[in-house]
């Protein structure tokens, strides 16, 4: 069976986009990451698929994969591409729209300028929400890591991060102790895990080791928690500047019990099919 699908990225953190809005597609773990595989299959990070809404006042269901074929509850950079990929698609006429997620609603607009603006919904610092095993609620927590104490802050943006501040992010040891923080057993749902630097109150670094894909050149939420996190230590101000390997975003936040507010580009690569199984 041939699946038809968009590569799109959004700063480098790419996907392959589906429209299930006529047919449902059946996606096993198996394929997605079949799919997802860079070497035998298309290659990405995340497989985004556009759903009909279940809900009333909802334009569309949003459902995320990661590479390793897991789904998950949000992704950010993925939603400025399904407003651009529903838009240029022809799916909807509104250039702004009301997504339902395994984590909740989110809303993002197309601008007139070609840049997406999301409100990702509030974020969730409660431990147990994230979920995070801390029996304190505390903005900053330590967490024993391959004989190492880091001082992390733990934010659900729909999906769990855990931030630490480093001093130079280029130098920050991603790929080893990313891995061991994603699989930490105090994140019982697994984590991304973000190594942010601080340039100044409104500017900051950030590399992302994520969840189910590694390090990516950008990620959405990652950037999101990032200013949380940065926002709640009295390091940063909203608005912030987060650039990523593969770009900038914009991200604002006005503080606990506000939305977080995500600006960025997305972006369409190509068109194809792939062979099911
Ligand atoms: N790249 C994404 C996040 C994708 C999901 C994440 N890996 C997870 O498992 O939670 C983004 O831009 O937010």
């Amino acid at each position: 069976m041939k699946l038809r699908f968009t590569k799109m990225h959004g700063l480098g953190n790419d996907f392959v986009v589906i429209d299930a809005t006529r047919a449902p597609v059946e996606l096993t773990p198996a394929r997605v990451e079949a799919i997802a595989d860079r070497h035998f299959g298309v290659g990405c990070d995340q497989l985004l698929v556009v759903e009909p809404a279940t809900q009333a006042g909802v334009d569309f269901r949003y459902r995320i994969f990661n590479a390793d074929g897991g789904e998950v509850e949000q992704c950010g950079n993925g939603a400025r591409c399904f407003v651009r990929f529903v838009h240029d698609k022809g799916l909807s006429e509104k250039r702004e729209l009301r997504v339902e997620t395994c984590s909740g609603i989110i809303a993002p607009r197309l601008r007139d300028d070609g840049l997406v603006t999301v409100d990702m919904g509030v974020p969730e610092l409660a431990p147990a929400r994230i979920p995070f095993v801390s029996d304190s609620d505390a903005v900053v927590q330590p967490l024993q890591v391959g004989g190492d104490t880091l001082a992390i802050t733990a934010v659900s943006m729909g999906n769990p991060h855990a931030v630490q501040v480093v001093a130079d992010v280029d130098a920050a040891p991603v790929a080893g102790q990313g891995a061991l923080i994603e699989r930490h057993a105090r994140f019982p749902a697994r984590v991304n895990a973000g190594f942010m630097q601080v340039v100044d109150s409104h500017h900051v670094r950030l590399r992302v080791f994520e969840r189910g894909a590694g390090e990516t050149l950008a990620c959405g939420t990652g950037a999101c928690a990032a200013v949380v996190a940065g926002i709640l230590r009295g390091l940063v101000e909203s608005p912030v500047r987060v650039d990523t390997r593969g770009g900038e975003l914009e991200i604002a936040w006005a503080g606990p019990g506000a939305p977080v507010l995500m600006t960025g580009p997305a972006v369409t690569v190509f068109e194809g099919e792939v062979e099911l199984d």
